[in-house]
């Protein structure tokens, strides 16, 4: 006979979630080694290349999350999620969104725009691992994917040590350049507190609770993979 084991509290629950941490892609050894000094120029702009696939995928992913979605009041919130990477209005001016200051960081790392707009850079594990991202959004019940989202609970503090360490490390890199991580820390910050909502109303017993453990499993593989693809793309 199979006991029914008691659901976590909301507390005990996003504490759970909280410490899917431990396998965040900040301690990728990738990661460890860019942060503390340790790439080359080249190993730079291979990181900044192949991480714009993500970038233009994450409006794509959140569209499709937004068709998905029944409700006015959730859909009201998501929309600014797809606003903030591909921007609104003048594409120089003040909302023209994460997409184009990651253009912009290519360019101060040394990357043409129309290279890195190209994509030629990116390798096939990093597409895998993001468009596997981006069809899990598409197909999953919306309350999964954003789940899914919530990796971004960790997102500050990766881009905190960038601002920290980079303008050390790496001075050959216009300060400009690092704009699009901190324009990153409040807006992950009210992303994880819409994500958070929809996921400890969705998942209550503890069943779907260590489902959406999984599914943020699955969501810290796709970044830990694009590392391991960046990293032997980097030193080939
Ligand atoms: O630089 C990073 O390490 C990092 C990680 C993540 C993440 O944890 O998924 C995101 C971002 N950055 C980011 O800039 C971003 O806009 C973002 C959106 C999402 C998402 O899943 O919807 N993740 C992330």
């Amino acid at each position: 006979m199979r006991l029914a084991v008691d659901a976590w509290t909301p507390t005990e629950f996003e504490a759970q979630l909280r410490a899917k941490g431990r396998a965040y892609h900040i301690h990728h050894p990738f990661n460890v080694r860019m942060n503390a000094g340790g790439c080359t120029p080249d190993e730079i702009r291979c990181w900044v290349a192949n991480r714009f696939y993500y970038q233009v995928c994450i409006p794509r992913k959140d569209a499709a999350i937004l068709a998905n979605m029944p409700d006015r009041e959730h859909r009201r919130l998501w929309v600014e999620r797809i606003l903030d990477h591909d921007g609104q209005g003048d594409h120089q001016g003040p909302n023209a969104g994460g997409i184009e200051a990651w253009t912009r960081l290519g360019e101060a790392v040394g990357i043409p725009r129309a290279e890195l707009l190209s994509l030629q850079r990116v390798v096939p594990g990093v597409r895998f691992a993001c468009d596997a991202y981006v069809n899990f959004a598409a197909r999953a019940p919306w309350q999964e994917a954003v789940c899914s989202s919530l990796t971004e609970m960790f997102a500050p503090q990766i881009h905190k040590d960038r601002l920290a360490s980079w303008p050390q490390h790496y001075p050959w890199i216009e300060a400009e350049g690092l704009g699009y991580f901190r324009s990153r820390i409040p807006l992950a910050s009210r992303d994880v507190e819409h994500g958070l909502r929809v996921t400890l109303a969705h998942f209550t017993t503890r069943e779907q609770q260590q489902r959406a453990l999984e599914i943020l499993q699955f969501k810290l593989d796709i970044l830990w993979t694009m590392l391991d693809a960046i990293e032997k793309a980097s030193c080939e």
